[in-house]
């Protein structure tokens, strides 16, 4: 798998952690949105009515003081007016209040004040009254200066109330949208974290995998490998009804060359020996080395004619190696056995022993030499 799995692996993950952080940020977003306006439609409509309802005081006591004026007036359209609106004022913010957030007692005292100023409402049309059949206005402004002080003081106290309020709960959604980002941005940290966690994992895992693959010395797929590949490649010649060739190659009195020369003098050769393999090899074929100096080529959609000639071009190849390439005073020839199969009567199993037998014949005709099964 590995490489090109490993990217797609990475893109995948990268892709989710992205949409994951995407769908975060919307969330917040959205969230701070909200938070905004429901801090704002919670108590918007209530100050309004507040601010609204202290206009009342103001017009009660322009009023009176034209009736304390040395040419008194009474205005009567005005003061019924307010007679009229002010109760309805009063019931507009008591509801508004008891819809809220607020805490009753906070805005207790002040709800107290509106009210025993509806229950005044009655008298003060008595006065009105009194005044316009001729009598004095005193009474009349006594209780309306009453009742102009006790709309004043009730209507600062809830307006400054709610303002505090509206104040104190943006703060607490502010911090709440801080508390939130910050989460967000933990479950994020966390969430990457195990993806990096992961991918390290995935790769190491491949690491491993890899290294049970292959052969320390070459580099090469080693036997459990090439048993794995072979699989793979046996099947889609079946599939695809397409030769496969196999090829098995040992050098020749290889031994001696390590008796004469010392081991490391022999490691060397196997690796010139397994680079000028894959010098020849298509990239579709695959070899793996299987013993000490035995290799095995597998060579997909081959027909038999094909693979004796890779065969011969690789050990031409080998006998035209000299010293420098070779890392040894030596010359190299190599025998090999090679075998094809097709269709559902082929086994790869009796592919490998009909090439192994040819190896042998390779051998048993003098070395350095191709036979075929
Ligand atoms: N340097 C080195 N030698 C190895 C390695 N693995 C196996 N050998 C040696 O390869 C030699 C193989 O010898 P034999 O099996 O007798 O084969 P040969 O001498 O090549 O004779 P023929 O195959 O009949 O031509 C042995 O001496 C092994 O010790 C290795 O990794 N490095």
């Amino acid at each position: 798998m590995s490489q090109r799995h490993y990217r797609a692996l990475s893109w995948q993950m990268a892709l989710g952690f992205t949409l994951l952080a995407g769908v975060c940020a919307l969330a917040i977003g959205f969230y701070m949105i909200n938070a905004r306006q429901h801090v704002g439609a919670n108590y918007a409509a209530l100050v309004a009515d507040v601010v609204r309802a202290q206009q009342h005081p103001v017009l009660l006591r322009h009023t009176l003081d034209r009736l304390q004026s040395p040419t008194p007036q009474l205005d009567q359209e005005r003061l019924e007016n307010l007679l009229w609106r002010i109760p309805q004022h009063i019931d507009g913010v008591t509801y508004g209040l008891e819809r809220s957030q607020l805490d009753s007692g906070a805005y207790a005292s002040a709800l107290d004040r509106l009210r025993r100023v509806e229950e005044q409402m009655p008298e003060l049309q008595h006065h009105i009254d009194d005044v316009l059949g001729g009598a004095a206005p005193d009474g009349l402004t006594r209780l309306g200066y009453v009742i102009e002080n006790e709309l004043s003081w009730a209507y600062s106290e809830l307006n400054e109330l709610i303002h505090v309020a509206a104040a104190e709960q943006r703060l607490t959604m502010e911090r709440l949208t801080w508390a939130i980002g910050a989460l967000v941005v933990l479950v994020l940290m966390v969430v990457g974290g195990l993806m990096l966690a992961l991918l390290r994992l995935h790769r190491e895992r491949e690491a491993v995998k890899r290294l049970s693959l292959a052969d320390e010395l070459t580099g090469l797929g080693n036997r459990r490998y090439l048993l794995e590949v072979a699989g793979r490649l046996h099947e889609q010649s079946l599939r695809n009804n397409q030769p496969l060739s196999i090829a098995l190659l040992d050098l020749d009195l290889f031994k001696e060359l390590n008796d004469s020369l010392g081991h490391p003098a022999g490691d060397r050769v196997l690796k010139a020996f397994a680079n000028a393999i894959q010098e020849e090899i298509r990239q579709a074929d695959f070899v793996a080395r299987i013993g000490g100096e035995e290799f095995c080529i597998l060579m997909p959609d081959t027909p038999s004619e094909g693979a004796f000639e890779l065969a011969e071009r690789i050990r031409h190849h080998i006998a035209g190696l000299t010293e420098p390439t070779l890392g040894a005073p030596t010359t190299l020839t190599v025998s090999l056995g090679l075998a094809t199969g097709q269709g559902q009567g082929s086994h790869f199993d009796s592919l490998y022993s009909r090439a192994d037998k040819a190896l042998y014949r390779a051998k048993a005709n003098g070395r350095n030499c191709t036979r075929v099964a």
